[in-house]
């Protein structure tokens, strides 16, 4: 472990990283600052949660001249949400040198934007859409950057984004240094990365598994028919303190969220459909704690450190290994523990080897909870409130009335009816959650993996093909039976399974995650 005061960085960048309560670099950032303060180019690669933004952050801002006015540094992020994270830590980074960071994403109002570049930042962080569109508007100079950053560098670099970071490279100079990173980054992105970097310096570090250590990882196979009430039950059992659920579509995150209300659970779906503000307004009360549970898509995979995630929950088996990496990776951040559940339907069970093949490590069984474990689970957490409640000894108020019951009631029975009322007991409220297409099925036993690059996001599609522009989501959400959970599982026909976004007017699926 090295200090970071051993990393020979300036004494203004030392004091914002302290004050960040940054004592020991991480791995990555001990292998990646020295190489980005002597201008190399890098790919860096580590496990998710493992501080890689000070890793670009730190020579990011180790390089800016705060005296000069022009725009000096690029990072981009596929997401809004990471985006304006990701300029709040290069904020702090910078804060005793004084630089100025600009987040520009879409959803916000562009002309606020247009005024905020007129005064001079040095740093700009931003989603490719809206950053191309600052460029065509000529409201974006990057005639002067000198160090551009990818963050999840594999996502900005796979199909759906690649033709607008080109477009977004030739804007900046060709003597630039250039810095990505991720936590996946598959052979054939590496290559096409490798392309436009001078000499990279790869900094990957090494470990046994792709997913870090601290995240106990399970796998439940039920029907798609059961997985709702199984999911309640295992929330039931495992208490989470905050619990990300990832589901695949956006119809399916709406229909999982309003039913884990229905329920009782205090829970808030995130998807692109969503206005900005909302999408903003939903991950602030998550962050707060006055939300327990985000039901998300995959815009809320990359990146997002969120303190105190405890759980994710892949309510649907992702289709690239990478990106259950990166949803996994929201919990066991820092070195933190986290537990990861993901419900797998018997004829997704290849899936589930090409995700083990890939991260090099195995996930455990969950054996369903019956309802009785689930009602003792909260059952546990209604008797250790009490006990909080009486430790904490401010209930003098009620301590009258607590006589006045005593005097006609057993203690014992007086206490059972108080456990009883502050319980959450399962509820069997009928919800609806629409059957979802299940993956195009895949040899069990991983069938081939992925080999060369045609596993990869957009090409391991064979079987489905791309979907035309016919069989996106808008056909795939009226198309669908609505069904209650206890309905049959219909296996369906088809073998492509749209997901976020996909196929708007027919762009290939692998744009599902663009943002504006
Ligand atoms: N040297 C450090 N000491 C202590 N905490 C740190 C250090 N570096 C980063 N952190 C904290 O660790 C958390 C994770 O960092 P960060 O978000 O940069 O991870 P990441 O590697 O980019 O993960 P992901 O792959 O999910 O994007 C953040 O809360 C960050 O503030
Ligand atoms: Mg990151």
């Amino acid at each position: 472990m090295t200090n970071f005061s051993e990393l020979n960085i300036s004494a203004s960048t030392l004091k914002s990283v302290k004050r960040m309560g940054f004592e020991e670099a991480t791995p990555i950032q001990e292998g990646t600052i020295k190489f980005g303060m002597e201008g190399r180019d890098i790919i860096g690669q580590a496990q998710t949660g493992t501080g890689k933004t000070a890793a670009f952050g730190i020579p990011l801002i180790e390089k800016i001249d705060p005296k000069n006015t022009n725009i000096q540094g690029l990072i981009i992020a596929p997401t809004r949400e990471l985006a304006i994270q990701v300029s709040e830590e290069i904020y702090r980074i910078g804060q005793d040198k004084r630089v100025k960071i600009l987040s520009v994403y879409g959803g916000q109002e562009i002309g606020r934007q247009i005024r905020a570049l007129k005064n001079n930042p040095h740093v700009i962080v931003g989603t490719p859409g809206r950053i191309l569109d600052h460029i065509n508007r000529r409201t974006l100079k990057l005639e002067n950057v000198q160090t551009l950053i990818l963050d999840e560098a594999d996502e900005m670099l796979n199909m759906g984004f690649i033709e607008d970071i080109n477009t977004i490279m030739e804007s900046c100079p060709a003597e630039r240094q250039t810095l990505l990173f991720s936590a996946t980054m598959p052979k054939p992105i590496q290559k096409i990365a490798e392309k436009f970097m001078k000499n990279p310096e790869i900094v990957k570090i090494q470990s046994k598994e792709m997913t870090v250590e601290n995240i106990e990882q399970f796998y439940v196979k039920s029907h798609e028919r059961e997985k709702f009430d199984i999911l309640s039950r295992v929330i039931n059992v495992h208490q989470p303190e905050l619990a990300i659920i990832f589901g695949r579509t956006k119809r399916r995150v709406d229909e999982l969220a309003h039913a884990l209300s229905i329920r009782g659970y205090i829970a808030e779906g995130i998807h692109g459909d969503l206005s900005q503000s909302k999408r903003m307004s939903v991950l602030k009360q998550f962050k707060e704690n006055k939300i327990d549970i985000l039901v998300a898509t995959d815009v809320a995979a990359r990146g997002l450190d969120i303190t105190g995630v405890t759980h994710v929950y892949n309510y649907d088996i992702p289709q690239d290994p990478e990106s259950y990496v990166h949803r996994i990776g929201r919990t066991g951040r820092a070195g933190k523990s986290g537990v990861a559940v993901t419900f797998v339907t018997p004829r997704e069970m290849g899936y589930l080897r090409i995700v083990e093949e890939t991260t090099k490590k195995r996930m455990s069984p969950l054996r369903p909870p019956s309802s009785d474990e689930a009602l003792v689970g909260q059952q546990r957490l209604a008797v250790e409130s009490l006990g909080e409640m009486v430790d904490k000894n401010n209930i003098g108020d009620y301590r009258a009335f607590a006589t006045e019951l005593l005097e006609k009631y057993e203690a014992i029975d007086v206490v059972a009816a108080a456990l009883k009322s502050m319980t959450r007991e399962p509820s069997d409220t009928p919800v609806s959650i629409s059957e979802e297409r299940p993956l195009p099925s895949r040899g069990a036993g991983g069938g081939g993996g992925r080999s060369g690059g045609g596993g990869y996001k957009g090409n391991n599609r064979s079987s489905g093909g791309r979907p035309s522009s016919g069989s996106g989501r808008s056909s795939e959400r009226s198309g669908a039976r609505r069904t209650s959970a206890g309905a049959r599982d219909g296996s369906s026909s088809s073998s492509s399974a749209p997901r976020e976004g996909s196929a708007r007017g027919g762009r290939p699926r692998s744009s599902s995650r663009r943002e504006s």
